[in-house]
């Protein structure tokens, strides 16, 4: 059955003078996944969610949520998005208890105990001032701020960059176990694949201004691999490959890794080249550093 996306963009493109950071970029969000928005720094994460956030302005393109462009969202439904930016200041003389009830005063959606439950689940400490926290804190406190309005569709920038390897997978994980309470859509986005494990059900790459990549999580890893190809003959990439980056053609054969669920299998691919393939299966990690070395 198709369902309306909850984010659809088609074609968005956006430079700052003369850097195209976006590219005729187009993606559709369904109602219900965790996504990761990987790619590396630079390559327009922010610029992407922050448009979609009506934060900025695409310099050409159409983005809708629910359908609708944001002028004809009406309030009760902006009131259930939330966003948690990169880099928040502001706000620094505040104790933390007193921002999240001031902040809280702007939205009816506001769910006040759950701010408490979730202070107190995360230790934020509500007498300390906000700008006594530390970055770890501060991204803590954003997310409690943008989960108390129980979000339909969450959108988050580089979540857990200010926290410690132990507590980023951690963190992330009941956060997301959180929002599939709340039954939200959820975007964040990263630059460390090993992020997204076990929390993202799908995973999209952003490189050369477009999402490259977009694929169910468990669908892409049980693709990818590396191959091995054997023949007599150096084997060249035909038309055949186009799920396969890095190919290098050898005296007997090539080698290339399988970077996009297949269309056909690797023993029909063989059967139709008149080859022996071998495949090692590739982690996401090692998938990340052969796309993006393949995009250059
Ligand atoms: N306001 C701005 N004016 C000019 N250039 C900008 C502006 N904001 C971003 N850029 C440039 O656009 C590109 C993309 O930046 P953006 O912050 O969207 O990337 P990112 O993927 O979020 O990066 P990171 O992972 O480092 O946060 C970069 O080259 C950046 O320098």
């Amino acid at each position: 059955m198709m369902t309306t996306p909850i984010i659809s963009i088609a074609n968005l493109s956006k430079s700052y003078q003369n850097n195209l950071v976006l590219n005729s970029l187009s993606w559709d969000i369904e109602q219900g996944d965790i996504v990761a928005l990987l790619g590396k720094n630079g390559a327009g994460k922010s610029t992407l969610l922050e448009t979609i956030m009506n934060l900025r302005n695409g310099d050409q393109g159409e983005l809708k949520l629910w359908d609708k462009h944001w002028e004809q969202l009406d309030q009760p439904t902006r009131e259930k998005i939330g966003f948690v930016a990169q880099d928040i200041k502001g706000f620094e003389w505040m104790r933390v208890s007193d921002f999240l009830s001031y902040i809280g005063g702007f939205f009816p959606t506001w769910n006040k105990d759950y701010c408490e439950q979730l202070q107190s689940r995360w230790n934020l400490d509500p007498k300390k001032r906000v700008g006594d926290l530390s970055g770890g804190q501060s991204q803590i406190l954003h997310v409690i701020q943008a989960l108390s309005i129980k979000p339909e569709l969450l959108i988050l920038d580089e979540p857990v960059a200010h926290l410690d390897p132990s507590m980023r997978r951690q963190f992330l994980s009941e956060l997301i176990e959180l929002t599939c309470e709340l039954n939200s859509t959820v975007v964040f986005s990263s630059h460390i694949v090993s992020d997204l494990e076990r929390v993202a059900n799908k995973v999209a790459l952003l490189q050369n201004g477009i999402i490259d990549y977009y694929y169910d999580v468990e669908q892409l890893k049980s693709s990818i691999a590396h191959v091995k190809i054997s023949a007599d003959i150096p084997i060249e990439q035909t038309p055949l490959f186009t799920e396969f980056v890095n190919w290098r053609p050898l005296t007997n054969g090539a080698t290339a890794s399988v970077v996009r669920p297949l269309e056909s299998s690797i023993e029909n691919i063989a059967a139709q080249s008149n080859t022996n393939i071998e495949t090692t299966p590739l982690s996401l990690e090692d998938w990340y550093l052969e796309v993006s070395h393949a995009a250059g």
